[in-house]
């Protein structure tokens, strides 16, 4: 159930549509990119080194797709502009874009100095707004189109040792819901994709080895998330599938944010929940 799968949705469902998935040369941009191009969408792939998105690019073209590589930065305006020119010029259309670019690092919210603070902010929050601020000013208040967002799970709950990107985060997601009203007109749809612990490169960022996330892990489904989780769910929003939904903020999570409070299991005897056979009900 978890080993990666590809071409879960139609192979025409993104035909003639152009997409710009923000921090596709790794992890969840990479796979949302892949299977949007399986889907015959056409990529525009944006982040800060070209390298990574050159690899992705040609994983979309060894598969028979199109990409287009666009390196840039969220944070800076001058290459975002670069960025849509490229488009318009390549393309000539963009319809969706994926603002999953983010990143952050960890720490106690009493060692985070103001500076710390406003760069994450900056990272998560202001890069998503300038790249959708320029998808629509280019493109989609023209022609309409789908935004989604990937967020995190601090809409929900608290995310000790990330206060700055649980701000940022929020930030995002009601920046998505106001835009949503303000854009519908527009034929703009926005939603947000909140994903939990997802096993990307990103975590071996993080300075705790591979096999202490299983442990740390909450899902309820008794693995990992995958990038390819992700990536289905946005397809599913940004694509016509997804085409009276606007304003959403959906969770992948596998049910991490169903833990809330005491857990009998801890408290009480842990085998009374154990998987167990079922039998018919007659003799029960
Ligand atoms: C959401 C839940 C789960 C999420 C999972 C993932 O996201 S997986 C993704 C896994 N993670 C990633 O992918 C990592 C991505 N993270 C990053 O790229 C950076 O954290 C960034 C977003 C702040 C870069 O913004 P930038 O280039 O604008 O920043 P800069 O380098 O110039 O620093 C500005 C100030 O920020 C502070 N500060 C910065 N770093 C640290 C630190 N390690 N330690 C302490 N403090 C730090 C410091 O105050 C510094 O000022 P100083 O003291 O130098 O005068
Ligand atoms: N993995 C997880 O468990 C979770 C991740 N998230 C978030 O989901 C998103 C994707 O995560 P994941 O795939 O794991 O992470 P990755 O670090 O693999 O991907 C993030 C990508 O964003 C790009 N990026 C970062 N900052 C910028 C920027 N300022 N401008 C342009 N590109 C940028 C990076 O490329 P480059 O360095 O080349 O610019 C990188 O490829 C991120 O926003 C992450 O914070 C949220 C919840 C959980």
């Amino acid at each position: 159930m978890s080993e990666k799968k590809t071409s879960r949705y139609a192979p025409d469902l993104m035909a003639g549509q152009v997409a710009l998935v923000t921090g596709s040369g790794s992890g969840m941009g990479r796979a949302t990119a892949l299977e949007m191009a399986s889907c015959g969408a056409r990529l525009a792939l944006f982040a800060r080194r070209e390298e990574p998105l050159e690899e992705t690019a040609e994983m979309i073209r060894a598969a028979g797709g199109e990409a287009f590589v666009v390196p840039g930065d969220t944070r800076d305006e001058d290459s975002i502009e670069t960025a849509m020119g490229r488009i318009k010029e390549h393309y000539g259309q963009l319809d969706v874009l994926v603002n999953n670019a983010g990143g952050q690092y960890i720490a106690a919210a009493r060692d985070i100095t103001n500076k710390g603070f406003e760069a994450v902010i900056r990272n998560n929050l202001i890069g998503s707004w300038q790249m959708t601020r320029a998808a629509a000013d280019h493109f989609m208040y023209e022609n309409g189109g789908s935004v989604v967002f990937v967020t995190a799970i601090s809409g929900r709950t608290a995310l000790t040792g990330f206060t700055h990107t649980v701000a940022a985060r929020a930030g995002v997601t009601g920046m998505m819901k106001t835009l949503a009203a303000e854009w519908g007109e527009y034929g703009i749809r926005l939603n947000c994709v909140a994903p939990g612990t997802i096993k990307t490169e990103a975590l071996g960022r993080y300075p705790i080895p591979p096999e202490r996330w299983k442990q740390l892990n909450r899902s309820v489904l008794n693995r990992m998330g995958m990038a390819e989780d992700i990536a289905g769910t946005i397809i599913f929003l940004a694509s016509d599938l997804g085409n009276f939904i606007t304003g959403e903020d959906i969770y992948v999570d596998g049910g991490e944010t169903l833990h809330m409070g005491h857990d009998a299991r801890d408290m009480i005897n842990p085998d009374m929940f154990d998987k167990r056979e079922r039998g018919d009900g007659k003799d029960e």
